[in-house]
């Protein structure tokens, strides 16, 4: 069995407003599946389906193969957009009284506590009180209560936001090695910047519904139109200048372009060489960021 998660035709409505519409999507044991979308597209009700905090209208969900129940509770890590931990309480006490509601002993519960404390270099605020933490480190605490009883399936809604840069990269770290060590990851976000380095999938929700679904690199080529990126310093010939569709200058003498896919490759490359210095001639793929500005303001069918 190697599907962790299926959704058939899930659908969830508030009032009269459809949430999520007829989602269905299998995910394979051990994938980082990134959950793209605008505000309000769906995103943060289909992980409350997932774990189960929302039931659906209609449709089926799977864990392992089985009905989505109960008992599946303790498999999973949720890292929720609203943070929910105790402020009055001790870091170390919480991690350890979180760790056991999801069926840890006590004594793993406080192994698994410290050792995460210690790789997040943050074993010095164990016996501080919550509030007295920074909102950074309050996060890493959220953190490592989604983890601390090595879940199966670990779902991050916004796991960056909070952070600086250098700590949003130690937790893209973490999501890295967890996945490595067998986890599967869904995480929703807004920073493109990080879906193609983390994720194995991408899902795109608007309004509802999946309008995109698959592995990064073949949503993009599902997409080339057969982009050459020139980066070049020089004349450019004409017939390379009938074909610019982006230009930016990049010093007085070197720019960066994108060319149509109408011209003869070979020729080109060879009149470039000959007039000019190239620095990069590629195949441009359209970036996760311009694929999701393009869906997302496509009026949906
Ligand atoms: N409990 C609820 N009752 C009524 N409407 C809800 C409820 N939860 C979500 N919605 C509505 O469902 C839609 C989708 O919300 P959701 O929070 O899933 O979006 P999202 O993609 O996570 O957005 P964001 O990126 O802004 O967090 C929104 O229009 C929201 O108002």
């Amino acid at each position: 069995m190697s599907e962790i998660l299926k959704l058939e035709a899930v659908t969830k409505i508030f009032g009269s407003y459809t949430a999520i519409e007829s989602v269905s999507l299998s995910l394979k044991k051990n994938s980082v599946l990134g959950l793209l979308g605008p505000n309000g597209a769906g995103k943060t009700t289909l992980l409350r389906l997932i774990t189960q905090i929302v039931l659906p209208d209609s449709g089926q969900l799977f864990f392992n193969g089985e009905q989505l129940q109960e008992a599946h509770r303790t498999k999973m890590g949720y890292l929720p957009e609203e943070r929910g931990l105790y402020r009055k309480m001790r870091v170390q006490e919480q991690l350890i009284y979180f760790a056991q509601l999801r069926g840890l002993s006590p004594r793993e519960a406080k192994h698994q506590s410290r050792d995460w404390l210690k790789r997040l270099e943050i074993e010095h605020l164990q016996s501080q009180v919550l509030e007295t933490l920074s909102k950074g480190q309050q996060q890493k605490i959220q953190f490592i209560s989604a983890v601390v009883h090595q879940p199966e399936l670990l779902i991050l809604d916004e796991p960056f936001s909070g952070f600086d840069p250098a700590n949003a990269e130690v937790i893209k770290k973490e999501i890295q090695a967890l996945q490595r060590s067998g986890t599967t990851i869904i995480y929703s976000t807004h920073r493109m910047d990080t879906v193609e380095d983390v994720c194995t999938e991408l899902v795109l929700i608007n309004q509802a519904k999946i309008v995109l679904q698959g592995e990064p690199h073949a949503i993009r080529k599902q997409f080339d139109k057969g982009y050459i990126r020139l980066i070049y310093s020089g004349t450019l010939p004409d017939s390379a200048k009938a074909g610019i569709i982006e230009q930016k200058q990049l010093t007085d003498v070197k720019a960066s372009y994108v060319l149509s896919s109408a011209l003869d490759k070979k020729m080109l490359l060879s009149l470039l060489i000959e007039q000019g210095e190239v620095h990069a001639f590629e195949e441009y793929l359209p970036s996760m960021y311009e694929l999701f500005l393009e869906h997302v303001n496509k009026p949906m069918v």
